[in-house]
């Protein structure tokens, strides 16, 4: 099995005022790297970044500017995650995707936030997946999956084992304004397709999901055909 993978973290789970949490995550991708993985991790921007932006809308700030704004608070969890990996990590966290390539590199975990405006950190995994040819995203968030409709609305949602890239699209209703991009944006979407890069969607707000996410225990496995 290939042993790397990018890790995308809700900004809902890599949150300041959990710093156990952050704790727990930087023990579990220690554990993977000694065991021979090599991961690069995405972080969100969570509800610091909503704060932000809701400010943004509210002085009347272009969408552009609101998503800068969330880029930079991204930047700032992904500093949390990076610090908390000690020697693992690499510093600084990268702006654009040359610095990905350069931070890779030097074997380290590269730790990123946002990278641009018009997408989400959902995109930026993808990306980052298909820039380092990696073909396995897991995508750690406060829900248990992809179901048939969203499980904060519905109580008779059904969540989905394993679904076709194909058919994500169908079952995302998506705000596509900055703070919104729910799950999978448009972008993250159109690069999984066309690079074949398998997604893994588990409830990451326990750090040790992300052993049972990479065996395909838990959460919902979104496949493309070759
Ligand atoms: N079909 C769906 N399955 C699961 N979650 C969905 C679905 N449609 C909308 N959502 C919403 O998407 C949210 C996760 O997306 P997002 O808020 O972007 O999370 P993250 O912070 O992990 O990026 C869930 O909390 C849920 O409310
Ligand atoms: O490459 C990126 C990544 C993030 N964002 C902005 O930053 C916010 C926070 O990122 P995201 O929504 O992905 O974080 P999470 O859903 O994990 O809280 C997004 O809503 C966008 O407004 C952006 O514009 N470009």
């Amino acid at each position: 099995m290939e042993k790397r993978f990018v890790l995308k973290i809700s900004g809902k789970i890599i949150d300041p005022r959990e710093p156990q949490r952050i704790a727990g995550y930087s023990s579990v991708i220690k554990r993977l790297v000694d065991d021979g993985y090599r991961v690069a991790v995405v972080v969100g921007g969570g509800p610091y970044a909503r704060e932000y932006i809701s400010c943004a809308k509210n002085l009347g700030f272009t969408d552009a500017q609101a998503d800068i704004i969330g880029i930079e608070i991204a930047r700032v969890n992904a500093l949390l995650l990076a610090y908390a990996l000690g020697e693992y990590g690499y510093i600084p966290i990268p702006r654009n995707i040359e610095d990905v390539y350069r931070a890779w590199s030097t074997g380290k975990v590269v730790v990123v936030g946002g990278l641009q405006p018009g997408q989400s950190t959902a995109a930026v995994a993808m990306v980052i997946a298909e820039s380092l040819g990696v073909r396995n995203v897991l995508y750690a968030t406060t829900v248990d999956g992809i179901y048939d409709k969203d499980p904060n609305k519905f109580s008779n949602a059904k969540k989905l084992n394993r679904i076709s890239i194909d058919e994500v699209q169908k079952y995302i209703s998506q705000r596509y304004e900055a703070g919104g991009y729910e799950l999978l944006d448009p972008l993250a979407i159109g690069i999984a397709k066309r690079s074949c890069i398998e997604i893994t969607v588990f409830n990451g707000l326990q750090p040790e999901n992300v052993f049972k996410a990479l065996l395909h225990e838990i959460g919902t496995h979104v496949i493309c055909h070759e």
